[in-house]
């Protein structure tokens, strides 16, 4: 049965003098998803989430939410969950009252608000600063904080816009962790992220967006289907690396210099291994051959380009 659709956009548009900051877009998300929003610099995501957030509006285009909590008398913004790419809260308040007041305007009870505030603290492993003023945390604990300001009020749906900029490798991956949880307990997800190997591993829906305009809508899975049928090889040198004579090779697509010994080739949907380790052979220094996986990013990045071109 198909999961019940919890936001709707349509036809939605952004201009900010001559540029076309969201450009006719139209997305739905449906419970349980976990929707990745991603795009380039400038692409036009957080004007997007602005708009659904209702912080500014839409030149043009339709926004339906379809929340249970609608129609209690709590605007939609406050059922929804929000990490905002720019970070803020109460400096100078103890962290706990932070937590507290602000699940307690998104209609929280303070008792609730105190269990649920503590629990998450002691998963992100700051039970111990609870009565400490934010402004005396470090910015990545103070980015935890505002996570948890994001999602304690157990919203339905939750915006998470840049939720591992600013975290070390091991907190990202604890972050994966805590948004598959949420997801898992009930919350959809909205996620804008720029690194992809971490939202493969969480989101089920990609939305690309470039220049405004959409350049992928559907299931991450289908995004493999369509566009990852490609084979990339490492290779590294003795000395330079021979990148014209390797892009003579009729079936390489791409070449990307990593340094100047290392490049990582891709070749064309279909290309088989043997016939490119037979003209390989002939390259003379080689000294690191690796197959690997065309992901997420390498899509991310030949679609941009091609949208660009
Ligand atoms: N208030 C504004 N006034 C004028 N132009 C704006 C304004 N806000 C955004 N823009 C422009 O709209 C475009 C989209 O910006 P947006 O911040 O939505 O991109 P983004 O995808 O979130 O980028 P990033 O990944 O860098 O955060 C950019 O060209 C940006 O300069």
């Amino acid at each position: 049965m198909a999961k019940q659709e919890i936001l709707k956009v349509e036809g939605l548009r952004k201009r900010f003098k001559d540029i076309d900051a969201v450009n006719k877009i139209s997305f739905s998300v449906a419970e349980g998803d976990v929707f990745a929003f991603l795009g380039p610099n400038g692409a036009g995501k957080t004007t997007t989430i602005r708009i659904l957030m209702d912080i500014i509006h839409a030149d043009e285009g339709a926004i339906s939410w379809n929340l249970k909590g609608q129609g209690n008398g709590f605007s939609i913004a406050s059922l929804l969950g929000y990490l905002p790419e720019e970070r803020g809260l109460y400096l100078d308040l103890p962290v706990i009252n932070s937590l507290i007041y602000l699940a307690g305007i998104r209609g929280m009870q303070k008792s609730k608000a105190k269990i649920a505030a503590m629990h998450w603290l002691e998963k992100l492993e700051l039970a111990d600063r609870a009565n400490e003023k934010l402004q005396a945390l470090s910015k990545g604990n103070q980015q935890k904080i505002q996570f948890i300001a994001s999602i304690l009020h157990e919203p339905e749906f939750v915006i998470l816009d840049e939720p591992f900029s600013g975290f070390d490798p091991i907190n990202q991956e604890k972050f994966i962790e805590f948004i598959k949880e949420i997801n898992y307990n009930g919350t959809t997800v909205l996620l804008s992220a720029h690194q992809m190997p971490l939202v493969e591993k969480v989101a089920n829906k990609v939305f690309l967006i470039n220049d405004g305009c959409e350049i992928y809508n559907g299931s991450l899975s289908d995004i493999y289907n369509k566009f990852g049928d490609r084979m990339v090889i490492d290779l590294a040198f003795e000395d330079h690396a021979p990148l014209n004579k390797v892009s003579e090779i009729e079936e390489v697509e791409d070449i990307e210099s990593v340094d100047e010994k290392q490049i990582k080739v891709t070749f064309m949907p279909g290309t088989k291994m043997e016939p490119i380790l037979n003209k390989l052979s002939g390259f003379a220094g080689i000294t690191e051959f690796r197959t690997q996986k065309y992901t997420l990013h390498d899509i991310f990045l030949n679609l941009v380009k091609n949208h660009r071109s």
